[in-house]
């Protein structure tokens, strides 16, 4: 088996997120944590996902990691590159999207690409160029508010302009309509038009995932493509026509290891605060006060003994530092927004390893910065994924001894009751696995 897709997705959670669309579309998908080298081995897949920390770093590093990550890709047999990034185009006002794909352009030789962050089925689409989460547009959703990427734009063109230095067009809708051709056909045109000697990017509306499958679809053949998760439903299709990929799909086996389950959350997301709340009045539960986290109060230690205790019971439980926008302000204003998110971070990375030593082999992650912490923290390399618990969330389990199932939540993803969902969602198979047993 050969690699055939390269992705490269700016964070982890959006790494699995993609990761789980490909396998669903029928791609044998292994997600690699951080940047891979010579040393990394080339794993038996058809889509290598790569999953970096790049969305808020400085742009130098995300571009370093992006373009190590490419050739790393490219040597493993890559016939085209994805950048992945968030649906809801997280970025800071240099990048790091518009940054990235600049540097993926210049280094693959391209004279264009798309970038898309629409994922219909999660509520996310783009319309005249304008990007809605759900009902309404993206400056409007509990996005403005984000602690690290506040998203005060919905218009993707004048967001990727302020970042990038290629052309930036548009697609609309009336084409994306028509199907692959009308859109591979716009996509020229525009590239013809293009007076200037940089490469053109050029942001697609779409509405549905129809209109995902025909991007993707007019999408064969280019070097790189840029955009959310859902883009990637389009592209197994295009490796079948080639013969690069077979065209029956084959369903891979998922077994949890056994151990406590626990759940851990530094999101501080509407979807993410609404869930926390509704865990806490089911499972017991820890606060972690950031206040107290700078003051360096002993955190990870007052947590970790109450864990002891709370793990010989049965049901799972949580450790939270997710907190309300009034509390992140006042703290971001006091003590700087990297300061304060990295040092929350690293506290709950600390717990999770502490965690792994008492017994936790389930966990539950939610937030896209909270998961490489964690991740980091429990030293895991790469990840196979499993089943689907809610869009854009599956179950994965990870390398290494004691291998450890992994549920990392986007910040804005899942329902209500996600985190039970998703511990309950490994009890029930136990249970299958049990009676196959006997
Ligand atoms: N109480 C708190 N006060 C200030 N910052 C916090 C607090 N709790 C968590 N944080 C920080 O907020 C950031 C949340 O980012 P994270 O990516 O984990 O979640 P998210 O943005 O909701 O998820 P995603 O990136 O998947 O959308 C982290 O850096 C985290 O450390
Ligand atoms: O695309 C999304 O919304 C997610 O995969 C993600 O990246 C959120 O951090």
């Amino acid at each position: 088996m050969s690699i055939v897709l390269g992705c490269i997705a700016d964070d982890l959670t959006g790494a699995t997120d993609l990761a789980m669309i490909l396998v669903q579309a029928g791609m044998k998908t292994v997600q690699i944590v951080g940047m891979p080298d010579e040393n990394t081995p080339v794993p038996d897949a058809e889509a290598v996902v790569v999953a970096l920390k790049s969305r808020t770093t400085n742009s130098y590093d995300a571009i370093r990691m992006s373009l190590i990550a490419c050739d790393w890709l490219q040597k493993a047999g890559a016939k085209q590159i994805f950048f992945k990034y968030c649906s809801t185009f997280d970025s800071t006002k240099e990048g790091n999207i518009g940054p990235v794909t600049d540097a993926l352009l210049e280094k693959l030789g391209c004279s264009d690409t798309i970038a898309c962050p629409a994922f219909p089925e999660n509520g996310r689409t783009v319309y005249r160029g304008y990007l809605f989460v759900n009902e309404g547009l993206l400056s409007e959703s509990s996005l403005r508010n984000h602690p690290l990427t506040p998203m005060n734009d919905p218009n993707l063109k004048r967001v990727l302009a302020a970042q990038s230095k290629s052309h930036i067009t548009n697609i609309f809708f009336e084409d994306v309509e028509k199907g692959p051709e009308a859109i591979s056909q716009a996509m020229k045109i525009r590239v013809k038009s293009q007076e200037k000697t940089v490469p053109v990017i050029h942001i697609i509306d779409a509405l549905n995932d129809n209109h995902l499958q025909s991007i993707g679809q007019a999408c064969q053949g280019m070097a790189l493509i840029t955009g959310g998760s859902a883009l990637a439903q389009g592209l197994p299709d295009n490796f079948r026509k080639t013969g690069w990929l077979p065209n029956f799909i084959k369903k891979a086996s998922f077994s949890p290891p056994l151990g406590s389950s626990v759940i851990l959350s530094g999101s501080c997301s509407e979807a993410t605060r609404a869930q926390v709340e509704y865990a806490k009045s089911r499972i017991p539960h820890f606060r972690l006060d950031a206040f107290d986290i700078l003051e360096k109060k002993p955190v990870v230690e007052q947590a970790l003994e109450w864990a002891e205790q709370a793990m010989k019971a049965d049901d799972p439980i949580m450790f939270y530092s997710s907190a309300d926008p009034e509390i992140i302000t006042r703290i971001q204003k006091e003590r700087g927004r990297v300061e304060v998110g990295s040092r929350v971070e690293a506290v709950i990375g600390k717990i999770a390893h502490g965690l792994k030593k008492i017994g936790a082999r389930r966990f539950v992650v939610a937030g896209g910065e909270t998961s490489g912490a964690v991740i980091d923290a429990l030293g895991v390399k790469t990840m196979e994924i499993g089943p689907p618990i809610d869009p854009g969330v599956p179950w994965t389990i990870s390398d290494g001894t004691p291998s450890l199932a992994l549920a990392l939540k986007s910040g804005n993803f899942g329902t209500e009751d996600f985190f039970l969902k998703a511990v309950s969602q490994l009890k029930k198979s136990d249970e299958i696995e049990k009676e196959r047993a006997k």
